[in-house]
């Protein structure tokens, strides 16, 4: 029966989609008749040559007004013979190509179906997937389509399921506004070789900017079905583009920058003969690639506009070959990177060829070409081995350049496993391959981050494309795929590469331009920034705690004790900024013995005194002492007598001069070790005193009128109540209970069970709920703040973890480039969700801030 269906696909030149067909639940002859246009892409029918048959083939179908319904056994003989006859017409039926043209486009269904059923709607079940987190099960075809099962001609339709991007997986919404860096897709055609394997079409491509992997994968109790994965970039390019198409919404825009005086490069990207070199150089005859089409528009430009008579044009071709440059126009002369004094790569030797005309440039490309590193991979008798560079450059008439464009074909990504003949030479060639590509992502991905380090020096290709990435350089990377089922997962590690590198910069880069002041810019980054050292993170610390000085009451005084250890040199400072000459709040500290060298605190009449109780306390960050170095400090009345006296007396006891406020630096985690050792003590030696002291500080609000004191004291409160170890403590709750009486949080404080980080969950914050509102409460700030300490802690943790499964990779010179990314990209991602999380949590916060900032009354309005 099915028997049938091939042959009427087969005389219509359609037999490759069979398998997509019978899996859409196609599975007869007859049922071709229920089809619509709309059900042509999900069969892998996309071009209009195609579609043009396909739409004859169905018309002709109805025609002979068999219905699926009716007992199909003589419809089969019957369509038989009229195929016969139509493959007898064989090619007359291929060559109505322009009729059938037409009546494609003048065909129009008046009620046209959804070919997309939810999952909820259908009862064919289909166990394993659509269970899967982030897959939604779809029906390709209708549900009438969906009773051809009935017929007992084949077993139930192959389900379809739709990858659904995670939250912070967007694969990239195309954006309209013009940006910096494009990324494109191209889609090859199936090759002759491929087609003789009868390799099916999975990559369709339903508009400009969308392309769909329709992935065939096995169920766990082995029952076939599809997964689609879809993309989406600036442009998608199908076979029926031609070069030109690509270079128009490509490179053009890039030949227009550079001959505007600016810096470009094109990238194609991809797996090994998916047809990078086709794009770039085109494939004779008459089909010109992206290089010759760029050097005809300049010299079409320098001919039009008479205001650069003298601009001449440049050409330079070389290759990285394994690690080293090779000039191609130069009998692959030996080529050395260096920079310069002004961090300018340059490349010495290296032969720059003055062209004149396209057919001029034709011929050094051609030349050069010719002693490029081939090699035969897996998948193309003459695969590129090497990342070939061309570099066309604008030069005045003073020899100074004036534009500069690249055109990079990158070498093809392979798995070592497709080698054929894997011997040690072309292992080496796909380990420095994968490398060198690897690094150009990590570069992006520092560029991304707005990191001030980017490793372009990982690889030769990033550090001779320095240039190309900083100032005011446009990119375009072009993404070349090969749509058949064998390449699969290239075609996926491909569209991923491309997907996760550069749409996350350019929405990030976008997002960026929406925030309007540069102060709120700054401190984004920061948060972002939290892979630094204890230094960066300290003046991170201090450039928050700064930016909270700025909107606290000049009146204010601000000043830090230290309470040296001698056991433990542990040094605290509370910027006790609440106090005013009003109500007179003083803090001294004593060196504690043992483990408790916290503040001794109490209040008597107004004054919080450590002499009286010596109880222990837990002290906000030990991170202020350095900021506090920094701020201007003002003392009052018998507090500065008192605090001049006790910091005496602490340096007396660590031996160090007196007056000098510098302590020993320490390095992050013994800040912490020491902080979790006093939130300890403090939790399980003497709960008491939290509490005594958050009742003295009540007593001081309650006794203050002045409602900036209050807030003020609420921060305190805050801080006395912080919890090392997670942030969030059970005193903290109960200073918000203590404080929401006199109004100062409006917010519900969560307490989160204390846990060593290396126990928790790798990126907790996912979890975390935030309580934080947007009040711009001062209060609510000193809380973030806190959180975001803890969460320091944690991402630190993550980083250490990364870095090192990063390595263990690194250590598998045999892993193929498509694996390595994608393990790698598991472990980014794991990282990066924790950091977007984080980062969500913060947001608040960080609004908060400016909010303040830049309205400083608002804080006392409140
Ligand atoms: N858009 C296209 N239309 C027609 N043929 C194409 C297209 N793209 C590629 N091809 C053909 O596919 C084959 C492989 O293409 P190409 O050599 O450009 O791949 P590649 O990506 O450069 O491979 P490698 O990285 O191994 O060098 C060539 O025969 C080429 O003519």
């Amino acid at each position: 029966m099915t028997f049938c269906l091939y042959e009427c696909l087969r005389a219509v030149g359609l037999q490759q989609h069979y398998a997509r067909f019978t899996s859409a639940g196609v599975c007869r002859a007859a049922h071709l008749s229920e089809l619509t246009i709309e059900d042509y892409p999900h069969l892998g029918i996309c071009t209009m040559e195609e579609r043009a048959r396909l739409f004859d083939l169905v018309q002709m179908i109805k025609r002979n007004k068999f219905k699926p319904d009716a007992d199909n056994l003589p419809f089969d003989h019957h369509l038989e013979e009229s195929f016969n006859s139509a493959i007898t017409r064989g090619t007359s039926m291929h060559n109505s190509d322009n009729i059938l043209l037409s009546r494609c486009a003048s065909f129009q269904n008046p009620n046209p179906r959804s070919t997309i059923v939810s999952s909820e709607t259908s009862t064919n079940k289909t166990p394993g997937p659509q269970n899967r987190k982030g897959i939604s099960r779809k029906q390709s075809l209708p549900p009438d389509m969906k009773r051809t099962t009935s017929f007992g001609c084949m077993a139930k339709p192959t389900p379809v399921f739709e990858v659904k991007a995670a939250a912070n997986y967007n694969y990239g919404l195309p954006l309209k506004v013009p940006h910096r860096i494009t990324v494109c897709v191209r889609k090859r055609p199936l090759t002759r070789v491929e087609s003789r394997r009868k390799e099916s079409d999975v990559v369709t491509a339903p508009s400009g900017e969308c392309v769909i992997v329709h992935e065939s994968k096995d169920a766990v109790d082995l029952s076939p079905y599809i997964l689609e994965h879809r993309f989406y970039f600036d442009h998608v390019f199908d076979e029926r583009n031609s070069n030109e198409d690509v270079y128009q919404n490509t490179a053009y825009p890039l030949v227009q920058h550079m001959l505007n005086g600016g810096n470009a490069t094109c990238f194609a990207y991809g797996q090994t003969g998916a047809g990078k070199t086709h794009t770039m150089l085109g494939s004779p005859p008459g089909r010109p690639g992206l290089y010759a089409l760029a050097v005809r528009d300049i010299f079409t430009h320098l001919s039009a506009t008479r205001t650069h008579p003298s601009l001449q044009v440049f050409v330079s071709f070389f290759e990285i070959y394994c690690g080293q440059l090779y000039d191609l126009l130069d009998h692959r002369k030996r080529l050395f990177a260096r920079e310069d004094g002004q961090k300018m790569v340059h490349i010495s030797g290296l032969r720059h060829v003055r062209v004149d005309s396209v057919n001029s440039l034709l011929e050094v490309i051609s030349h050069g070409t010719k002693t490029r590193t081939q090699g035969m991979s897996g998948v193309n008798p003459c695969s590129s081995r090497s990342h070939a560079l061309l570099q066309i450059q604008l030069r005045n008439s003073n020899q100074q350049i004036a534009g500069r464009m690249w055109f990079v074909d990158l070498a093809g990504s392979e798995r070592a496993s497709d080698t054929k003949e894997p011997d040690k030479q072309s292992r080496m060639e796909g380990a420095e391959i994968n490398q060198s590509l690897l690094a150009l992502k990590e570069c992006i991905r520092a560029l991304d981050r707005d990191q001030s380090h980017t490793p372009f020096r990982q690889s030769k290709l990033t550090q001779v494309l320095k240039n190309a990435f900083i100032g005011d350089s446009m990119t375009c990377m072009i993404a070349n795929i090969s749509p058949g089922h064998g390449a699969t997962e290239h075609t996926l590690n491909t569209l991923r590469y491309a997907d996760r590198k550069w749409i996350e910069l350019r929405r990030r880069v976008e997002s960026s331009r929406d925030i309007n002041s540069k102060e709120e810019k700054e401190l984004k980054r920061d948060f972002q920034d939290f892979d630094g050292s204890s230094e960066e993170r300290k003046m991170h610390l201090r450039r928050y705690h700064e930016a909270l000085q700025k909107f606290i009451p000049s009146t204010s005084s601000s000043f830090h004790l230290e309470t040296p250890s001698p056991q433990t040199s542990i040094s605290s400072s509370i910027p006790l900024s609440f106090l005013r000459h009003s109500s007179s709040l003083s803090v001294s500290a004593n060196g504690c013995s043992g483990p408790e060298e916290y503040l001794d605190t109490d209040a008597v009449g107004g004054e919080v005194r450590t002499e009286a109780n010596r109880r222990p306390f837990p002290l906000t960050t030990g991170e202020f002492h350095s900021l506090n170095e920094s701020a201007p400090v003002q003392h009052y009345n018998h507090s500065e007598t008192r605090c001049e006296q006790v910091r005496g007396e602490s340096q007396k006891k660590l031996g160090g001069a007196t007056g000098d406020k510098r302590v020993p630096k320490r390095s992050a985690g013994t800040d912490i070790q020491h902080r979790r050792l006093a939130w300890d003590a403090t939790q399980q030696k003497d709960p008491v005193n939290v509490t005594t002291i958050l009742t003295n500080l009540k007593a001081q609000v309650s006794d203050s009128n002045d409602s900036e004191d209050r807030k003020a004291l609420g921060v305190e409160i805050h801080n006395a109540s912080y919890s090392p170890a997670d942030g969030m403590c059970s005193a903290k709750q109960e200073a918000a209970a203590v404080v929401s009486g006199c109004g100062l949080f409006s917010h519900t404080l969560e307490s989160t069970p204390q846990q060593d980080p290396a126990e928790r969950p790798l990126s907790p914050a996912c979890e975390q709920t935030n309580t934080f509102s947007t009040s711009g409460k001062l209060s609510d700030v000193c809380l973030e703040f806190s959180n975001a300490e803890s969460h320091w802690e944690q991402l630190k943790e993550m980083d250490a973890l990364c870095h090192k499964e990063g390595l263990l990779l690194h250590q598998q010179p045999d892993m193929g480039f498509g694996e390595y990314v994608h393990r790698l990209e598991e472990i980014m991602e794991k990282k990066a969700q924790c950091v977007h999380s984080m980062r969500a949590q913060l947001q608040p916060y960080l609004k908060t801030i400016i909010s303040i900032m830049n309205n400083p009354s608002s804080i006392s309005s409140r």
